[in-house]
């Protein structure tokens, strides 16, 4: 039987009067890349941040590869990393320094990075391409360098589990090429990735996808089934179809019927 690497039990979000994440309970494998898709605003950044203990929140969720004795944040910070959306870091910290902020939980309070941290940060910024300016301040990148910098934050922490909302933001095709090597070189270590993605031809190559709206998880299934591929066409209301191209399965999207493009150009046009 597969192992768990999070446990989510009927877990709720409220903003206000306002459910936007509503009971979900969902068990993700150890040792595989999952992703959560779904339609702007379905809830799959809350549900990752409630996975994340980052958001207050209704049920449990628990870590069950985290060891018994690891009670302490800083042992769940070094079992879990996390890179989020738009993250901010100051400016002027430099790319390398952001890399190094992987380690922290790894390093006694005020302790100076030592040989491991220095190795987990080199390792990192070279597997997301940011080694050569590493010496650049985060603030004068463009977006998508700015992504691989925080990119290798979330790396060098060399955690089991990876969390990761919209990865590939900015980035551009052999960079997104390089984000998917790097993630199958993290499972085929035994680590668990769990992303959300917009981009669904490269979340179909996932081992698993969760499919979300309205706050639930509609489906849980593996990206190869035909299941999977019916509740992906039928959660983005079919403006996508789901098609098998050189051995990969790719979600081509779909222009809207007749009717409703000409309803959309009256509006637009009105
Ligand atoms: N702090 C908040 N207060 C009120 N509503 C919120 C808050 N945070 C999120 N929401 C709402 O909850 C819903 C889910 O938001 P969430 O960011 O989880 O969606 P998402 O699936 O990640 O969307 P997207 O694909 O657009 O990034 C949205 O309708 C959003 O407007």
């Amino acid at each position: 039987m597969k192992k768990i690497a999070i446990r989510a039990h009927s877990v709720s979000v409220s903003a206000g009067k306002h459910l936007i994440l509503d009971g979900v309970s969902l068990d993700l494998h150890a040792g595989c890349w999952t992703s959560i898709v779904g339609p702007n605003g379905a809830g799959k950044s809350t549900l990752l941040r409630a996975l994340a203990g980052l958001v207050p929140h209704a049920g449990r969720v628990d870590l069950p590869g985290l060891p018994a004795h690891a009670t302490t944040a800083r042992d769940r910070a070094r079992h879990l990393a996390w890179l989020g959306q738009s993250e901010g870091s100051p400016d002027d910290l430099s790319v390398y320094d952001v890399a190094l902020l992987g380690r922290l939980p790894h390093r006694a309070w005020l302790a100076p990075p030592g040989p491991a941290d220095h190795a987990a940060a080199e390792q990192a910024l070279r597997a997301t391409g940011a080694w050569d300016w590493r010496a650049r301040p985060i603030g004068q990148l463009s977006g998508g360098e700015r992504q691989r910098a925080l990119l290798a934050r979330a790396l060098a922490v060399q955690a089991d589990v990876l969390l990761m909302d919209e990865p590939l933001a900015n980035l551009d095709p052999p960079h997104q090429a390089d984000w998917l090597a790097t993630v199958r070189a993290l499972v085929g270590q035994g680590r668990t990735v769990v992303s959300v993605l917009h981009e669904i031809s490269i979340a179909l190559q996932a081992d698993a996808m969760v499919v979300m709206a309205g706050g639930r998880v509609l489906h849980q299934g593996a990206c190869a089934d035909a299941a999977t591929h019916r509740a992906l066409e039928n959660v983005f209301d079919h403006r996508v179809a789901v098609r098998q191209f050189d051995g990969q399965w790719l979600a081509l999207p779909k222009p809207p019927s007749n009717d409703v493009r000409k309803t959309a150009y009256q509006v637009g046009t009105a």
